[in-house]
C-alpha cells in the first residue's frame, strides 16, 4: 500500500482513496497496480492487456478515466492526435474493463466463497444448536425425571412412616393387650386355683374352664411367639427401611450435587460439553440407581404388605382371642359372682351352723353319754346268755338299752346314744363327728371312754392302726379335724395345731412324747432328777399347762399318726415293763388348735381332749392286793373324782374337787364353762361282767341326767332300774 501511495502522481489522480475500499482490497488479498502506470505506460503495454492483472484500478481512477474524455475537447486536437488519444484511451479503457471484469470474477469467486462458508458455518452453527437444544431437552426430562422419583420417593416414605407408626401403635397396643391379658390369666389363675379348692360344686366347672384356659394359653403364648415372629420381621423391615431411607438420603444428596452441577453446567454449558457427557453418564448411574432402589422399595412394599396382611391376621385372631378372653372372664366373672355369693352363703351358713350346732348342743346337754356294747369275743362264746337287749320302742329305739340278770330283774337305761355290738368305728364316729367340729369352733371338747376293763374303750378310743376301718376316734377325730381345717382355709382360717400324748397312772403323769420316756417308776425316778414334775396349770383364758410336757406342733393328720404310734410304742413298752399296767392307767391325747380368720380377724381356740380311761373294775371283783390293789385304789380314786366333779357341777357346787385327782385337775377347763364333753360308757354282754357293767351304765346314767355349764338338770330320760 505504501508502495502505492509512493507512485501515485499527485495531480493525475485524486489521491483521495476510500481507506475502506483499500482495507477491504487488503483483506482480500488482492495486488493493485496503480492508474498511473495504466496512463504512463499505455503505449507501450501490449494490446492483449495481459498488464491489466498487475494494474489496479479504484473507482477515482475509472471515474477520471471517463471524466478525461469529457474534458479534453475535440475541437482543439489535430485528427491523428485525437486518433492516438482516443486509441490510447480505448487501451486504458479496455485494461480498466479487462480489470473490472477480473476484479468482477474474483470477486464473484470471493462472494461463493463467503456465501459457502456462511452456509457451512450456519448449518455447523444450526447443527450445534439442534444438538444443545436435544442435550437440554434431554436434561430437562432427566432432571423432571428425578424430580417426579424424589417426589414419590418423599411420598412413599410418608406412606412407610405412616405405616411405621401404624405398626408401631398397633404393636404397643397389642402388648398392653398382652400385658392386661397375661395380668388376667394371672388373676383368673389365682381366682381358679381359689374356685378348684374353694367349691366341690364348682370343681368340674373349674377343671373345664382350667383346660380351656390351658388352650386359651396355648393359642395365647402361639399367638406371642407370632407377634414375636412379627416383631423381628418388623425389626427385619424397619433396618432395610432405615437402610432404604439411608439410600434414599445419600441418593438425595447425590441428587443435590447432581442439582448443583446441572447448574453449572446450564451457566456453563457451551463450554461444559465434556462435563455435560460425564454428568449423562453420572445421572444415568444414578438413573440405574435409582430404579435398582426402586426395585428394592417395590420388594419392600411387597413385604410390608404381606406383613401388614400378616399383622391383620394376627389382629384378628388377636381380637378373637380377646372376645374369647371376654367371655371367658365374663362367664368367671359370673362365676366369682356366684362363688361370691355362695361363699357369703357357706359364710353365713357356717355361722348359722355353727350357732345351731351349739344350740343343738346345749339342747342335748353339754355332757352327752354314748353306750356302746362290745361284742362277744372268741374267750367269751362259751357264756350263751346275752344279758343286754334293746327296746324297740319308737323313743327307745336307738337309745335305749336293756340289762337282764339271771333272777330275771331288768335295767332299763336311756342314753344319747345306744351302739350295739355291730356298730362300727364309722357309725360310732358319725355320731361324735359334729362335737369334734365343735373344736375346731372354739370350743373345749372333752371325749373319754368309761367302762371296766376289756369292755372295749381302748379299742372304741384308738382302735386298731393297722387296720383302716377299725380306725378309733382319736385317729378319726384328729384326721377330721385337719380335713376341715384345710376346706376352711378358702373362708379364710388359718389354724395352727399342738399335739401332747400323756398317761396318768397313779397319779403320775407320763409324757409319751418325750424322747427319754420310759416305765411308771423310772418316769417317777426321772422326773424327780430332772426336775419334771408335770405340774399342771390353767391360765386365765382357760387353757392349761402341764409343765415339761412335750407339745409338738402338728401339720398333717399323717404327722399325728405318726406321733400316735410313738405314743403307742413307748406305751406298750410300759406295758410290758409294768405288768398290763396300761389298763390301769388313764390315756390322754391333747390336741390345741389356733384358728385365726384373715378376712374376719376372727380368732378361735379350741382343745381336743381324747381320753382313755383306765378299767373301772370294782376292787372286790378284781380281788387284787398289794401293788394292784394300789393300783385299783388310785383308779377308783381317779374316776371317783371325775363322777364328784361331774356332780359337784351339775349341782353348781361353790367348790368342785378337780385338785381331787391328776384327771380331773387336767381336765377343769373341758368340764366347765360352755366345753363339750362326750362319755363313753363302754360295756360287755357277757354274763360275768354284768355287774360290772350294771356298775358302769348306772354311773354313766347319773352323769347322762347332769348338764354342765349351768343349774339345770336335763328332763329325766333313764335311770337305772
Ligand atoms: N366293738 C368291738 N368290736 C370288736 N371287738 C372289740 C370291740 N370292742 C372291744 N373289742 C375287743 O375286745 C378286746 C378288749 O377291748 P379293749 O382292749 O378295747 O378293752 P379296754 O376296755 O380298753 O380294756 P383295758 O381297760 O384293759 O384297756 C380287744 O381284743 C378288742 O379288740
Amino acid at each position: 500500500m505504501a508502495h502505492r501511495n509512493q507512485n501515485r502522481p499527485p495531480g493525475n489522480h485524486p489521491n483521495k482513496k476510500d481507506s475502506a475500499e483499500e482495507i477491504e482490497a487488503d483483506k482480500m488479498g488482492r495486488t493493485r497496480a496503480p492508474l498511473t502506470a495504466v496512463v504512463n505506460n499505455a503505449s507501450t503495454s501490449n494490446t492483449d492487456g495481459t498488464e491489466s492483472n498487475t494494474i489496479e484500478f479504484t473507482k477515482e481512477d475509472i471515474e477520471a478515466l471517463l471524466n478525461e474524455k469529457m474534458k479534453r475537447g475535440m475541437a482543439s486536437l489535430d485528427h491523428k492526435k485525437k486518433m492516438d488519444q482516443m486509441v490510447d484511451l480505448i487501451k486504458r479503457l479496455k485494461i480498466c474493463v479487462r480489470w473490472c471484469f477480473n476484479e468482477n470474477e474474483k470477486l464473484h469467486s470471493e462472494v461463493e466463497f463467503a456465501v459457502k462458508k456462511c452456509c457451512d458455518t450456519e448449518i455447523e452453527m444450526y447443527n450445534k444448536t439442534e444438538e444443545l437444544s436435544d442435550t437440554i431437552s434431554n436434561m430437562r426430562n432427566t432432571i423432571s425425571s428425578l424430580e417426579e422419583i424424589n417426589v414419590k420417593e418423599k411420598s412413599e416414605k410418608l406412606v412407610a412412616i405412616e405405616d411405621n407408626m401404624k405398626l408401631q401403635q398397633c404393636n404397643s397396643s397389642l402388648q398392653s393387650d398382652l400385658k392386661s391379658a397375661n395380668e388376667a390369666y394371672r388373676r383368673l389363675d389365682m381366682e381358679k386355683t381359689i374356685i378348684v379348692e374353694s367349691l366341690n360344686a364348682t370343681r368340674d366347672l373349674n377343671k373345664e374352664l382350667q383346660d380351656r384356659l390351658k388352650s386359651l394359653k396355648d393359642s395365647h403364648s402361639e399367638a406371642i411367639k407370632h407377634k414375636e415372629m412379627l416383631a423381628k420381621e418388623i425389626t427385619c423391615l424397619r433396618e432395610e427401611l432405615k437402610k432404604l431411607m439411608d439410600d434414599r438420603d445419600r441418593l438425595q444428596g447425590q441428587l443435590n450435587a447432581v442439582m448443583l452441577e446441572r447448574e453449572k453446567y446450564i451457566k456453563f454449558k457451551y463450554e461444559t460439553y465434556s462435563k455435560l457427557d460425564k454428568l449423562a453418564s453420572k445421572t444415568e448411574a444414578l438413573e440405574n440407581t435409582c430404579s435398582s432402589q426402586k426395585e428394592k422399595i417395590t420388594l419392600l412394599e411387597k413385604k410390608l404388605c404381606d406383613e401388614r396382611k400378616k399383622l391383620e391376621m394376627a389382629d384378628l385372631s388377636a381380637l378373637k382371642t380377646r372376645e374369647m378372653f371376654e367371655e371367658k372372664k365374663n362367664i368367671i366373672r359370673e362365676l366369682q359372682d356366684q362363688l361370691a355369693d355362695k361363699e357369703f352363703q357357706v359364710v353365713e351358713g357356717e355361722k348359722l351352723r355353727k350357732k345351731l350346732h351349739n344350740t343343738i348342743l346345749e339342747l342335748k346337754g353339754n355332757i352327752r353319754v354314748f353306750c356302746r356294747v362290745r361284742p362277744l369275743l372268741r374267750e367269751d362264746r362259751s357264756e350263751t346268755n346275752m344279758v343286754v337287749s334293746y327296746p324297740t320302742s319308737i323313743e327307745m329305739l336307738g337309745r335305749g338299752i336293756e340289762l337282764g340278770q339271771n333272777a330275771g330283774q331288768k335295767h332299763l337305761f336311756t342314753f344319747d346314744k345306744v351302739f350295739n355290738h355291730d356298730a362300727s368305728q364309722h357309725d360310732v364316729f358319725t355320731e361324735i363327728s359334729q362335737l369334734v367340729q365343735s373344736a375346731l369352733d372354739g370350743y373345749k371338747v372333752c371325749i373319754f371312754a368309761y367302762g371296766q376293763t376289756g369292755s372295749g374303750k381302748t379299742y372304741t378310743m384308738v382302735g386298731r392302726p393297722d387296720a383302716p376301718d377299725l380306725k378309733g376316734m382319736i385317729p378319726l377325730s384328729l384326721e377330721q379335724i385337719f380335713q376341715t381345717s384345710q376346706s376352711l382355709n378358702d373362708q379364710g382360717w388359718n389354724y395352727k395345731m399342738q399335739v401332747s400324748v400323756l398317761e396318768i397312772y397313779n397319779e403320775t403323769i407320763k409324757d409319751l412324747l418325750s424322747n427319754r420316756s420310759s416305765g411308771f417308776d423310772q418316769t417317777r425316778a426321772e422326773n424327780s432328777v430332772h426336775g419334771k414334775q408335770y405340774s399342771i396349770r390353767h391360765d386365765k383364758n382357760g387353757n392349761t399347762h402341764v409343765l415339761d410336757l412335750t407339745i409338738v406342733d402338728v401339720c398333717s393328720a399323717a404327722e399325728i399318726s405318726s406321733l400316735l404310734e410313738k405314743a403307742a410304742q413307748i406305751r406298750s413298752m410300759g406295758r410290758t415293763q409294768m405288768n398290763e399296767q396300761s389298763s390301769r392307767s388313764h390315756f390322754v391325747v391333747t390336741l390345741r388348735i389356733c384358728g385365726i380368720n384373715e378376712n374376719t380377724e376372727q380368732q378361735v381356740q379350741g382343745v381336743l381332749n381324747l381320753i382313755d380311761l383306765a378299767g373301772s373294775e370294782r376292787l372286790s371283783r378284781s380281788g387284787a392286793t398289794g401293788d394292784r390293789l394300789k393300783e385299783a385304789q388310785a383308779i377308783n380314786q381317779s374316776l371317783s373324782c371325775l363322777s364328784n366333779v361331774i356332780f359337784a357341777l351339775a349341782k353348781k357346787e361353790d367348790h368342785v374337787p378337780f385338785r381331787d385327782s391328776k384327771l380331773t385337775h387336767l381336765l377343769q377347763p373341758s368340764l366347765e364353762g360352755d366345753s363339750k364333753t362326750l362319755m363313753f360308757v363302754n360295756i360287755s354282754q357277757d354274763q360275768s361282767s354284768i355287774d360290772e357293767s350294771l356298775c358302769s351304765l348306772r354311773f354313766a346314767a347319773r352323769v347322762n341326767a347332769v348338764k354342765l355349764g349351768s343349774q339345770t338338770v336335763r328332763p329325766k330320760h333313764t335311770q337305772g332300774a
